[in-house]
């Protein structure tokens, strides 16, 4: 495992020594979860930045023992704290993947230490996603229901598709998720939603229909659907469908191990370190 506690030195340059700046110093919120498991392991492996502290609530069992022993493995070197305030004073970024209550408080911490903000954590209500806005005038918040290259990429493709079919193509948003997640639809399916809205140059809260249960009536023309499946270990797998007369167009992402969550928040806590204060989400990061 790569890099934690302190910074290596870096070798100086020919004759002038040279002081090396420190690696950013990262704080993973939720360190026993699924997500927060993955990431503290992304950290750990990367050279390009160090595990400052792992991170759960007050009183879990964790609290104390070596973050590597605690996921299972070898020790590490960082202790499991259950102590944000002082933890994330010393964050440079904080990777949060974890519920929105938690994650609002984070943001009050992140801000107070002028630290990169990377939220994960779905199932936001409106009001929620509201007071998150002032953390973010003081530092960087980098936000995205899914973190993932190719689901940022299928959400561009959403877009252009949505704009290039119009109304009378018929747009539905079928998820999968394992058995243990507790907000529907998928921050991920939301995201795709929003997507196809502004292809049809319009918002995902004018066009979204309410979940079908019970006598629905005829579908309304124009509007956006979704669909939750819940079962197994299935890791995330979103469909749009587009559907007219005589034929349909899918496009799908299927995700199959979350590390790739992992990857896309640790390279968006490196990219907003030269970042000024605001809301920022992983098209931003990936210039897409
Ligand atoms: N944007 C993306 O790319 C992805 C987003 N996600 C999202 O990330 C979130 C977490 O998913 P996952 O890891 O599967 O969930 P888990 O339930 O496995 O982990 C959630 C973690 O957050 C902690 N937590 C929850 N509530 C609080 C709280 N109020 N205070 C402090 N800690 C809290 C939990 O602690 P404890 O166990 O002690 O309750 C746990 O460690 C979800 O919203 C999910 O949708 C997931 C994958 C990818
Ligand atoms: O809870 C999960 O597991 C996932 N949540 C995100 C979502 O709500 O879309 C991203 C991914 O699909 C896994």
């Amino acid at each position: 495992m790569g890099n934690q506690g302190t910074a290596p030195a870096e070798e100086a340059g020919r004759d002038q020594p040279q002081i090396a700046a420190p690696l950013p110093g990262v704080v993973v919120t939720g360190a026993s979860g699924r997500m927060g498991q993955m990431l503290v392991r992304a950290v750990l492996d990367s050279d390009a930045c160090r595990l400052v502290a792992a991170l759960v609530r007050p009183g879990h069992p964790w609290v104390g023992m070596d973050v590597g022993a605690a996921m299972g493995g070898v020790p590490v070197g960082v202790p499991v704290t259950d102590d944000a305030v002082s933890a994330i004073a010393r964050a440079q970024a904080i990777l949060d993947f974890t519920a929105p209550e938690a994650s609002l408080a984070t943001a009050t911490l992140a801000a107070q230490a002028r630290a990169v903000h990377v939220i994960g954590t779905t199932g936001f209500t409106a009001e929620q996603l509201a007071r998150l806005r002032p953390a973010a005038r003081h530092a960087p918040i980098i936000r995205a229901g899914n973190m993932s290259l190719g689901v940022n990429l299928l959400a561009a493709l959403t877009r252009k598709v949505a704009a290039a079919l119009g109304t009378a193509w018929d747009i539905e948003i079928v998820e999968a998720h394992h058995r243990m997640k507790v907000d529907a639809p998928s921050g991920t399916a939301l995201m795709l939603g929003e997507a196809a809205a502004e292809g049809r140059g319009d918002s995902l809260a004018d066009l979204r229909t309410p979940a079908r249960d019970g006598m629905t009536g005829a579908r309304a023309a124009g509007s956006i659907g979704f669909a939750s499946v819940r079962g197994g270990d299935v890791v995330g797998e979103h469909d749009v469908i587009f559907a007219t007369e005589g034929e349909r167009v899918v496009l799908r992402h299927l995700a199959t191990d979350r590390a790739i969550f992992a990857r896309g928040a640790l390279r968006a806590a490196l990219w907003g370190q030269d970042k000024g204060p605001g809301e920022y989400d992983v098209a931003d990061v990936l210039g897409i």
